[in-house]
């Protein structure tokens, strides 16, 4: 496999605040990153003449790792701006699910592979999404050059739920590990309120099976812990504890409305929100108390959602905004700083996906999935601070260069691994179908 050299760029590892090596070096081999930092504390081997097939010159850039985006619904990309202004259950049951019931397999190939263009541009190399037709999911992830962790959501009672957890038991058997590792998968029980206890219970069983972990939706709305409250006189957390779901590993996306009770139960068990700031704002679900969840002991990334809901696989909003609304909730501009907003979108975001060994930081042995922002961009400049550049300046375009798994799937700010134009055309081909039958 290659051996790459990333030289002259200003190096972040993402490993502390003060990791930050100008004029740095990374040194890629068999996909793996073998040294990142000071190009002067580089092993003399990879420095010497001739030890790379090929150098990409990063004089002016910002390296880092790619961006990790914890929680969406990829092929909603196709949805996009379809049906936006309205509250999430009429949202979800009068305009997403009666479109959602017409997908098609092809509908999600290439609406996913949209998703995987459109955040690969942006510099968000992985992604935990929750949707059907992950088959297809799978294949757009693996022929874009993506990494994924991808889950059949499971949702409803009866057959509907048997026949979606046996489609989540053969997405695991055909893609659990698969695309050279680049594709996991996890288990989604949709969200408490749409998943009852009895089937949660089974979902539970499965994951212990599997050895994986739970996607899962919680407490998104004010009406959804009313509607579980007076349901089963029980938070959301509670109910998944009781149901064993918490033996595992649990992303919760949102997690906007805790109790006390609610952040001890989900921090004994080794719980990790996906915070989607930009879709909580456009639902009016007010904001994911982030502070207290970090002083609580829990991992917290950062989530678009879907793209119906907040329109974008880019995460540099939400890396902008988790950072402000810290700041205005608690009314210290000192209590999220530009360093946390941009660790929790790669480093927080790969704990929270279990994936900490393998990405989220530029370490020796870790998989090379890195980005380079150009910050000679005149929006970017002057670099006084990379990490306030990064988290209150920077925007999709500005990503230059991402590798994957120390392949090079966006060169000059074009895709490699597939026509661009052939994606956005099938995908927009697709949406119109898709939206026309409904
Ligand atoms: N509808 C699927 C299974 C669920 S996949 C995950 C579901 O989450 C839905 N979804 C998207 N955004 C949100 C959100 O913000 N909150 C709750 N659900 C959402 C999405 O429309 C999709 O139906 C089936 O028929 O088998
Ligand atoms: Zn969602």
């Amino acid at each position: 496999m290659e051996r790459i050299l990333i030289t002259g760029g200003t190096v972040l590892t993402m490993t502390g605040p003060d990791a930050v090596y100008e004029g740095g070096l990374v040194a890629i081999e068999d996909g793996r990153i073998a040294y990142a930092g000071p190009a002067q504390a580089a092993p003399a081997e990879v420095r010497a003449p001739g030890w790379a097939q090929r150098t990409i010159e990063a004089t002016g850039r910002l390296v880092l790792p790619g961006l990790v985006n914890t929680h969406t619904h990829a092929a909603m990309v196709l949805l996009r701006g379809y049906a936006d202004d309205m509250r999430l259950m009429e949202w979800l049951e009068t305009k997403i699910w009666p479109v959602e019931a017409n997908l098609t397999a092809e509908d999600v190939y290439w609406g996913t592979a949209l998703a995987c263009l459109e955040s690969l541009l942006a510099g968000v190399t992985t992604f935990n999404d929750m949707y059907f037709f992950m088959a297809d999911a799978a294949r757009a992830v693996a022929d874009t050059g993506a990494r994924a962790v991808l889950s059949r959501g499971i949702i409803g009672s009866g057959e509907d739920f048997r026949s979606r957890l046996a489609d989540a038991w053969d997405f695991y058997r055909a893609w659990h590990g698969k695309a050279d590792g680049r594709v996991l998968t996890m288990l989604a029980p949709h969200a408490p309120y749409t998943v009852a206890p009895p089937e949660l219970e089974k979902v539970a069983e499965a994951a212990a099976e599997m050895g994986v972990g739970i996607h899962i939706h919680l407490v998104e709305t004010r009406d959804e812990v009313e509607l579980l409250r007076q349901r089963y006189g029980k938070t959301a957390f509670e109910i998944i504890r009781d149901a064993g779901l918490t033996r595992h590993p649990v992303v919760g996306a949102h997690c906007v409305h805790p109790t006390d009770a609610d952040m001890e139960i989900f921090a004994a068990a080794g719980g990790r929100v996906a915070h989607c700031p930009v879709s909580n704002l456009k639902l009016a679900c007010g904001v994911a108390p982030i502070l207290a969840w970090r002083r609580a002991g829990v991992p917290v990334g950062l989530g678009t959602d879907g793209a119906a809901s907040a329109n974008q696989m880019s995460l540099w909003g939400e890396i902008r905004l988790a950072a402000l609304l810290q700041k205005n909730a608690s009314g210290d501009p000192r209590a999220f700083t530009a360093y946390d907003a941009v660790h929790a979108a790669t480093a927080g975001g790969a704990r929270v996906l279990g994936l900490e060994d393998r990405i989220g930081t530029l370490e020796p042995g870790k998989r090379a999935d890195l980005i380079l922002v150009d910050a000679r961009r005149p929006g970017l400049t002057p670099v006084h601070d990379p990490f306030s550049i990064l988290a209150y300046s920077t925007n999709p375009g500005d990503v230059e260069t991402v590798l994957v798994d120390g392949r090079v799937v966006v060169e000059d700010r074009r895709l490699t691994t597939m026509d661009a134009a052939e994606i956005t055309a099938k995908a927009a081909e697709h949406a119109r179908r898709l939206v026309g039958a409904a």
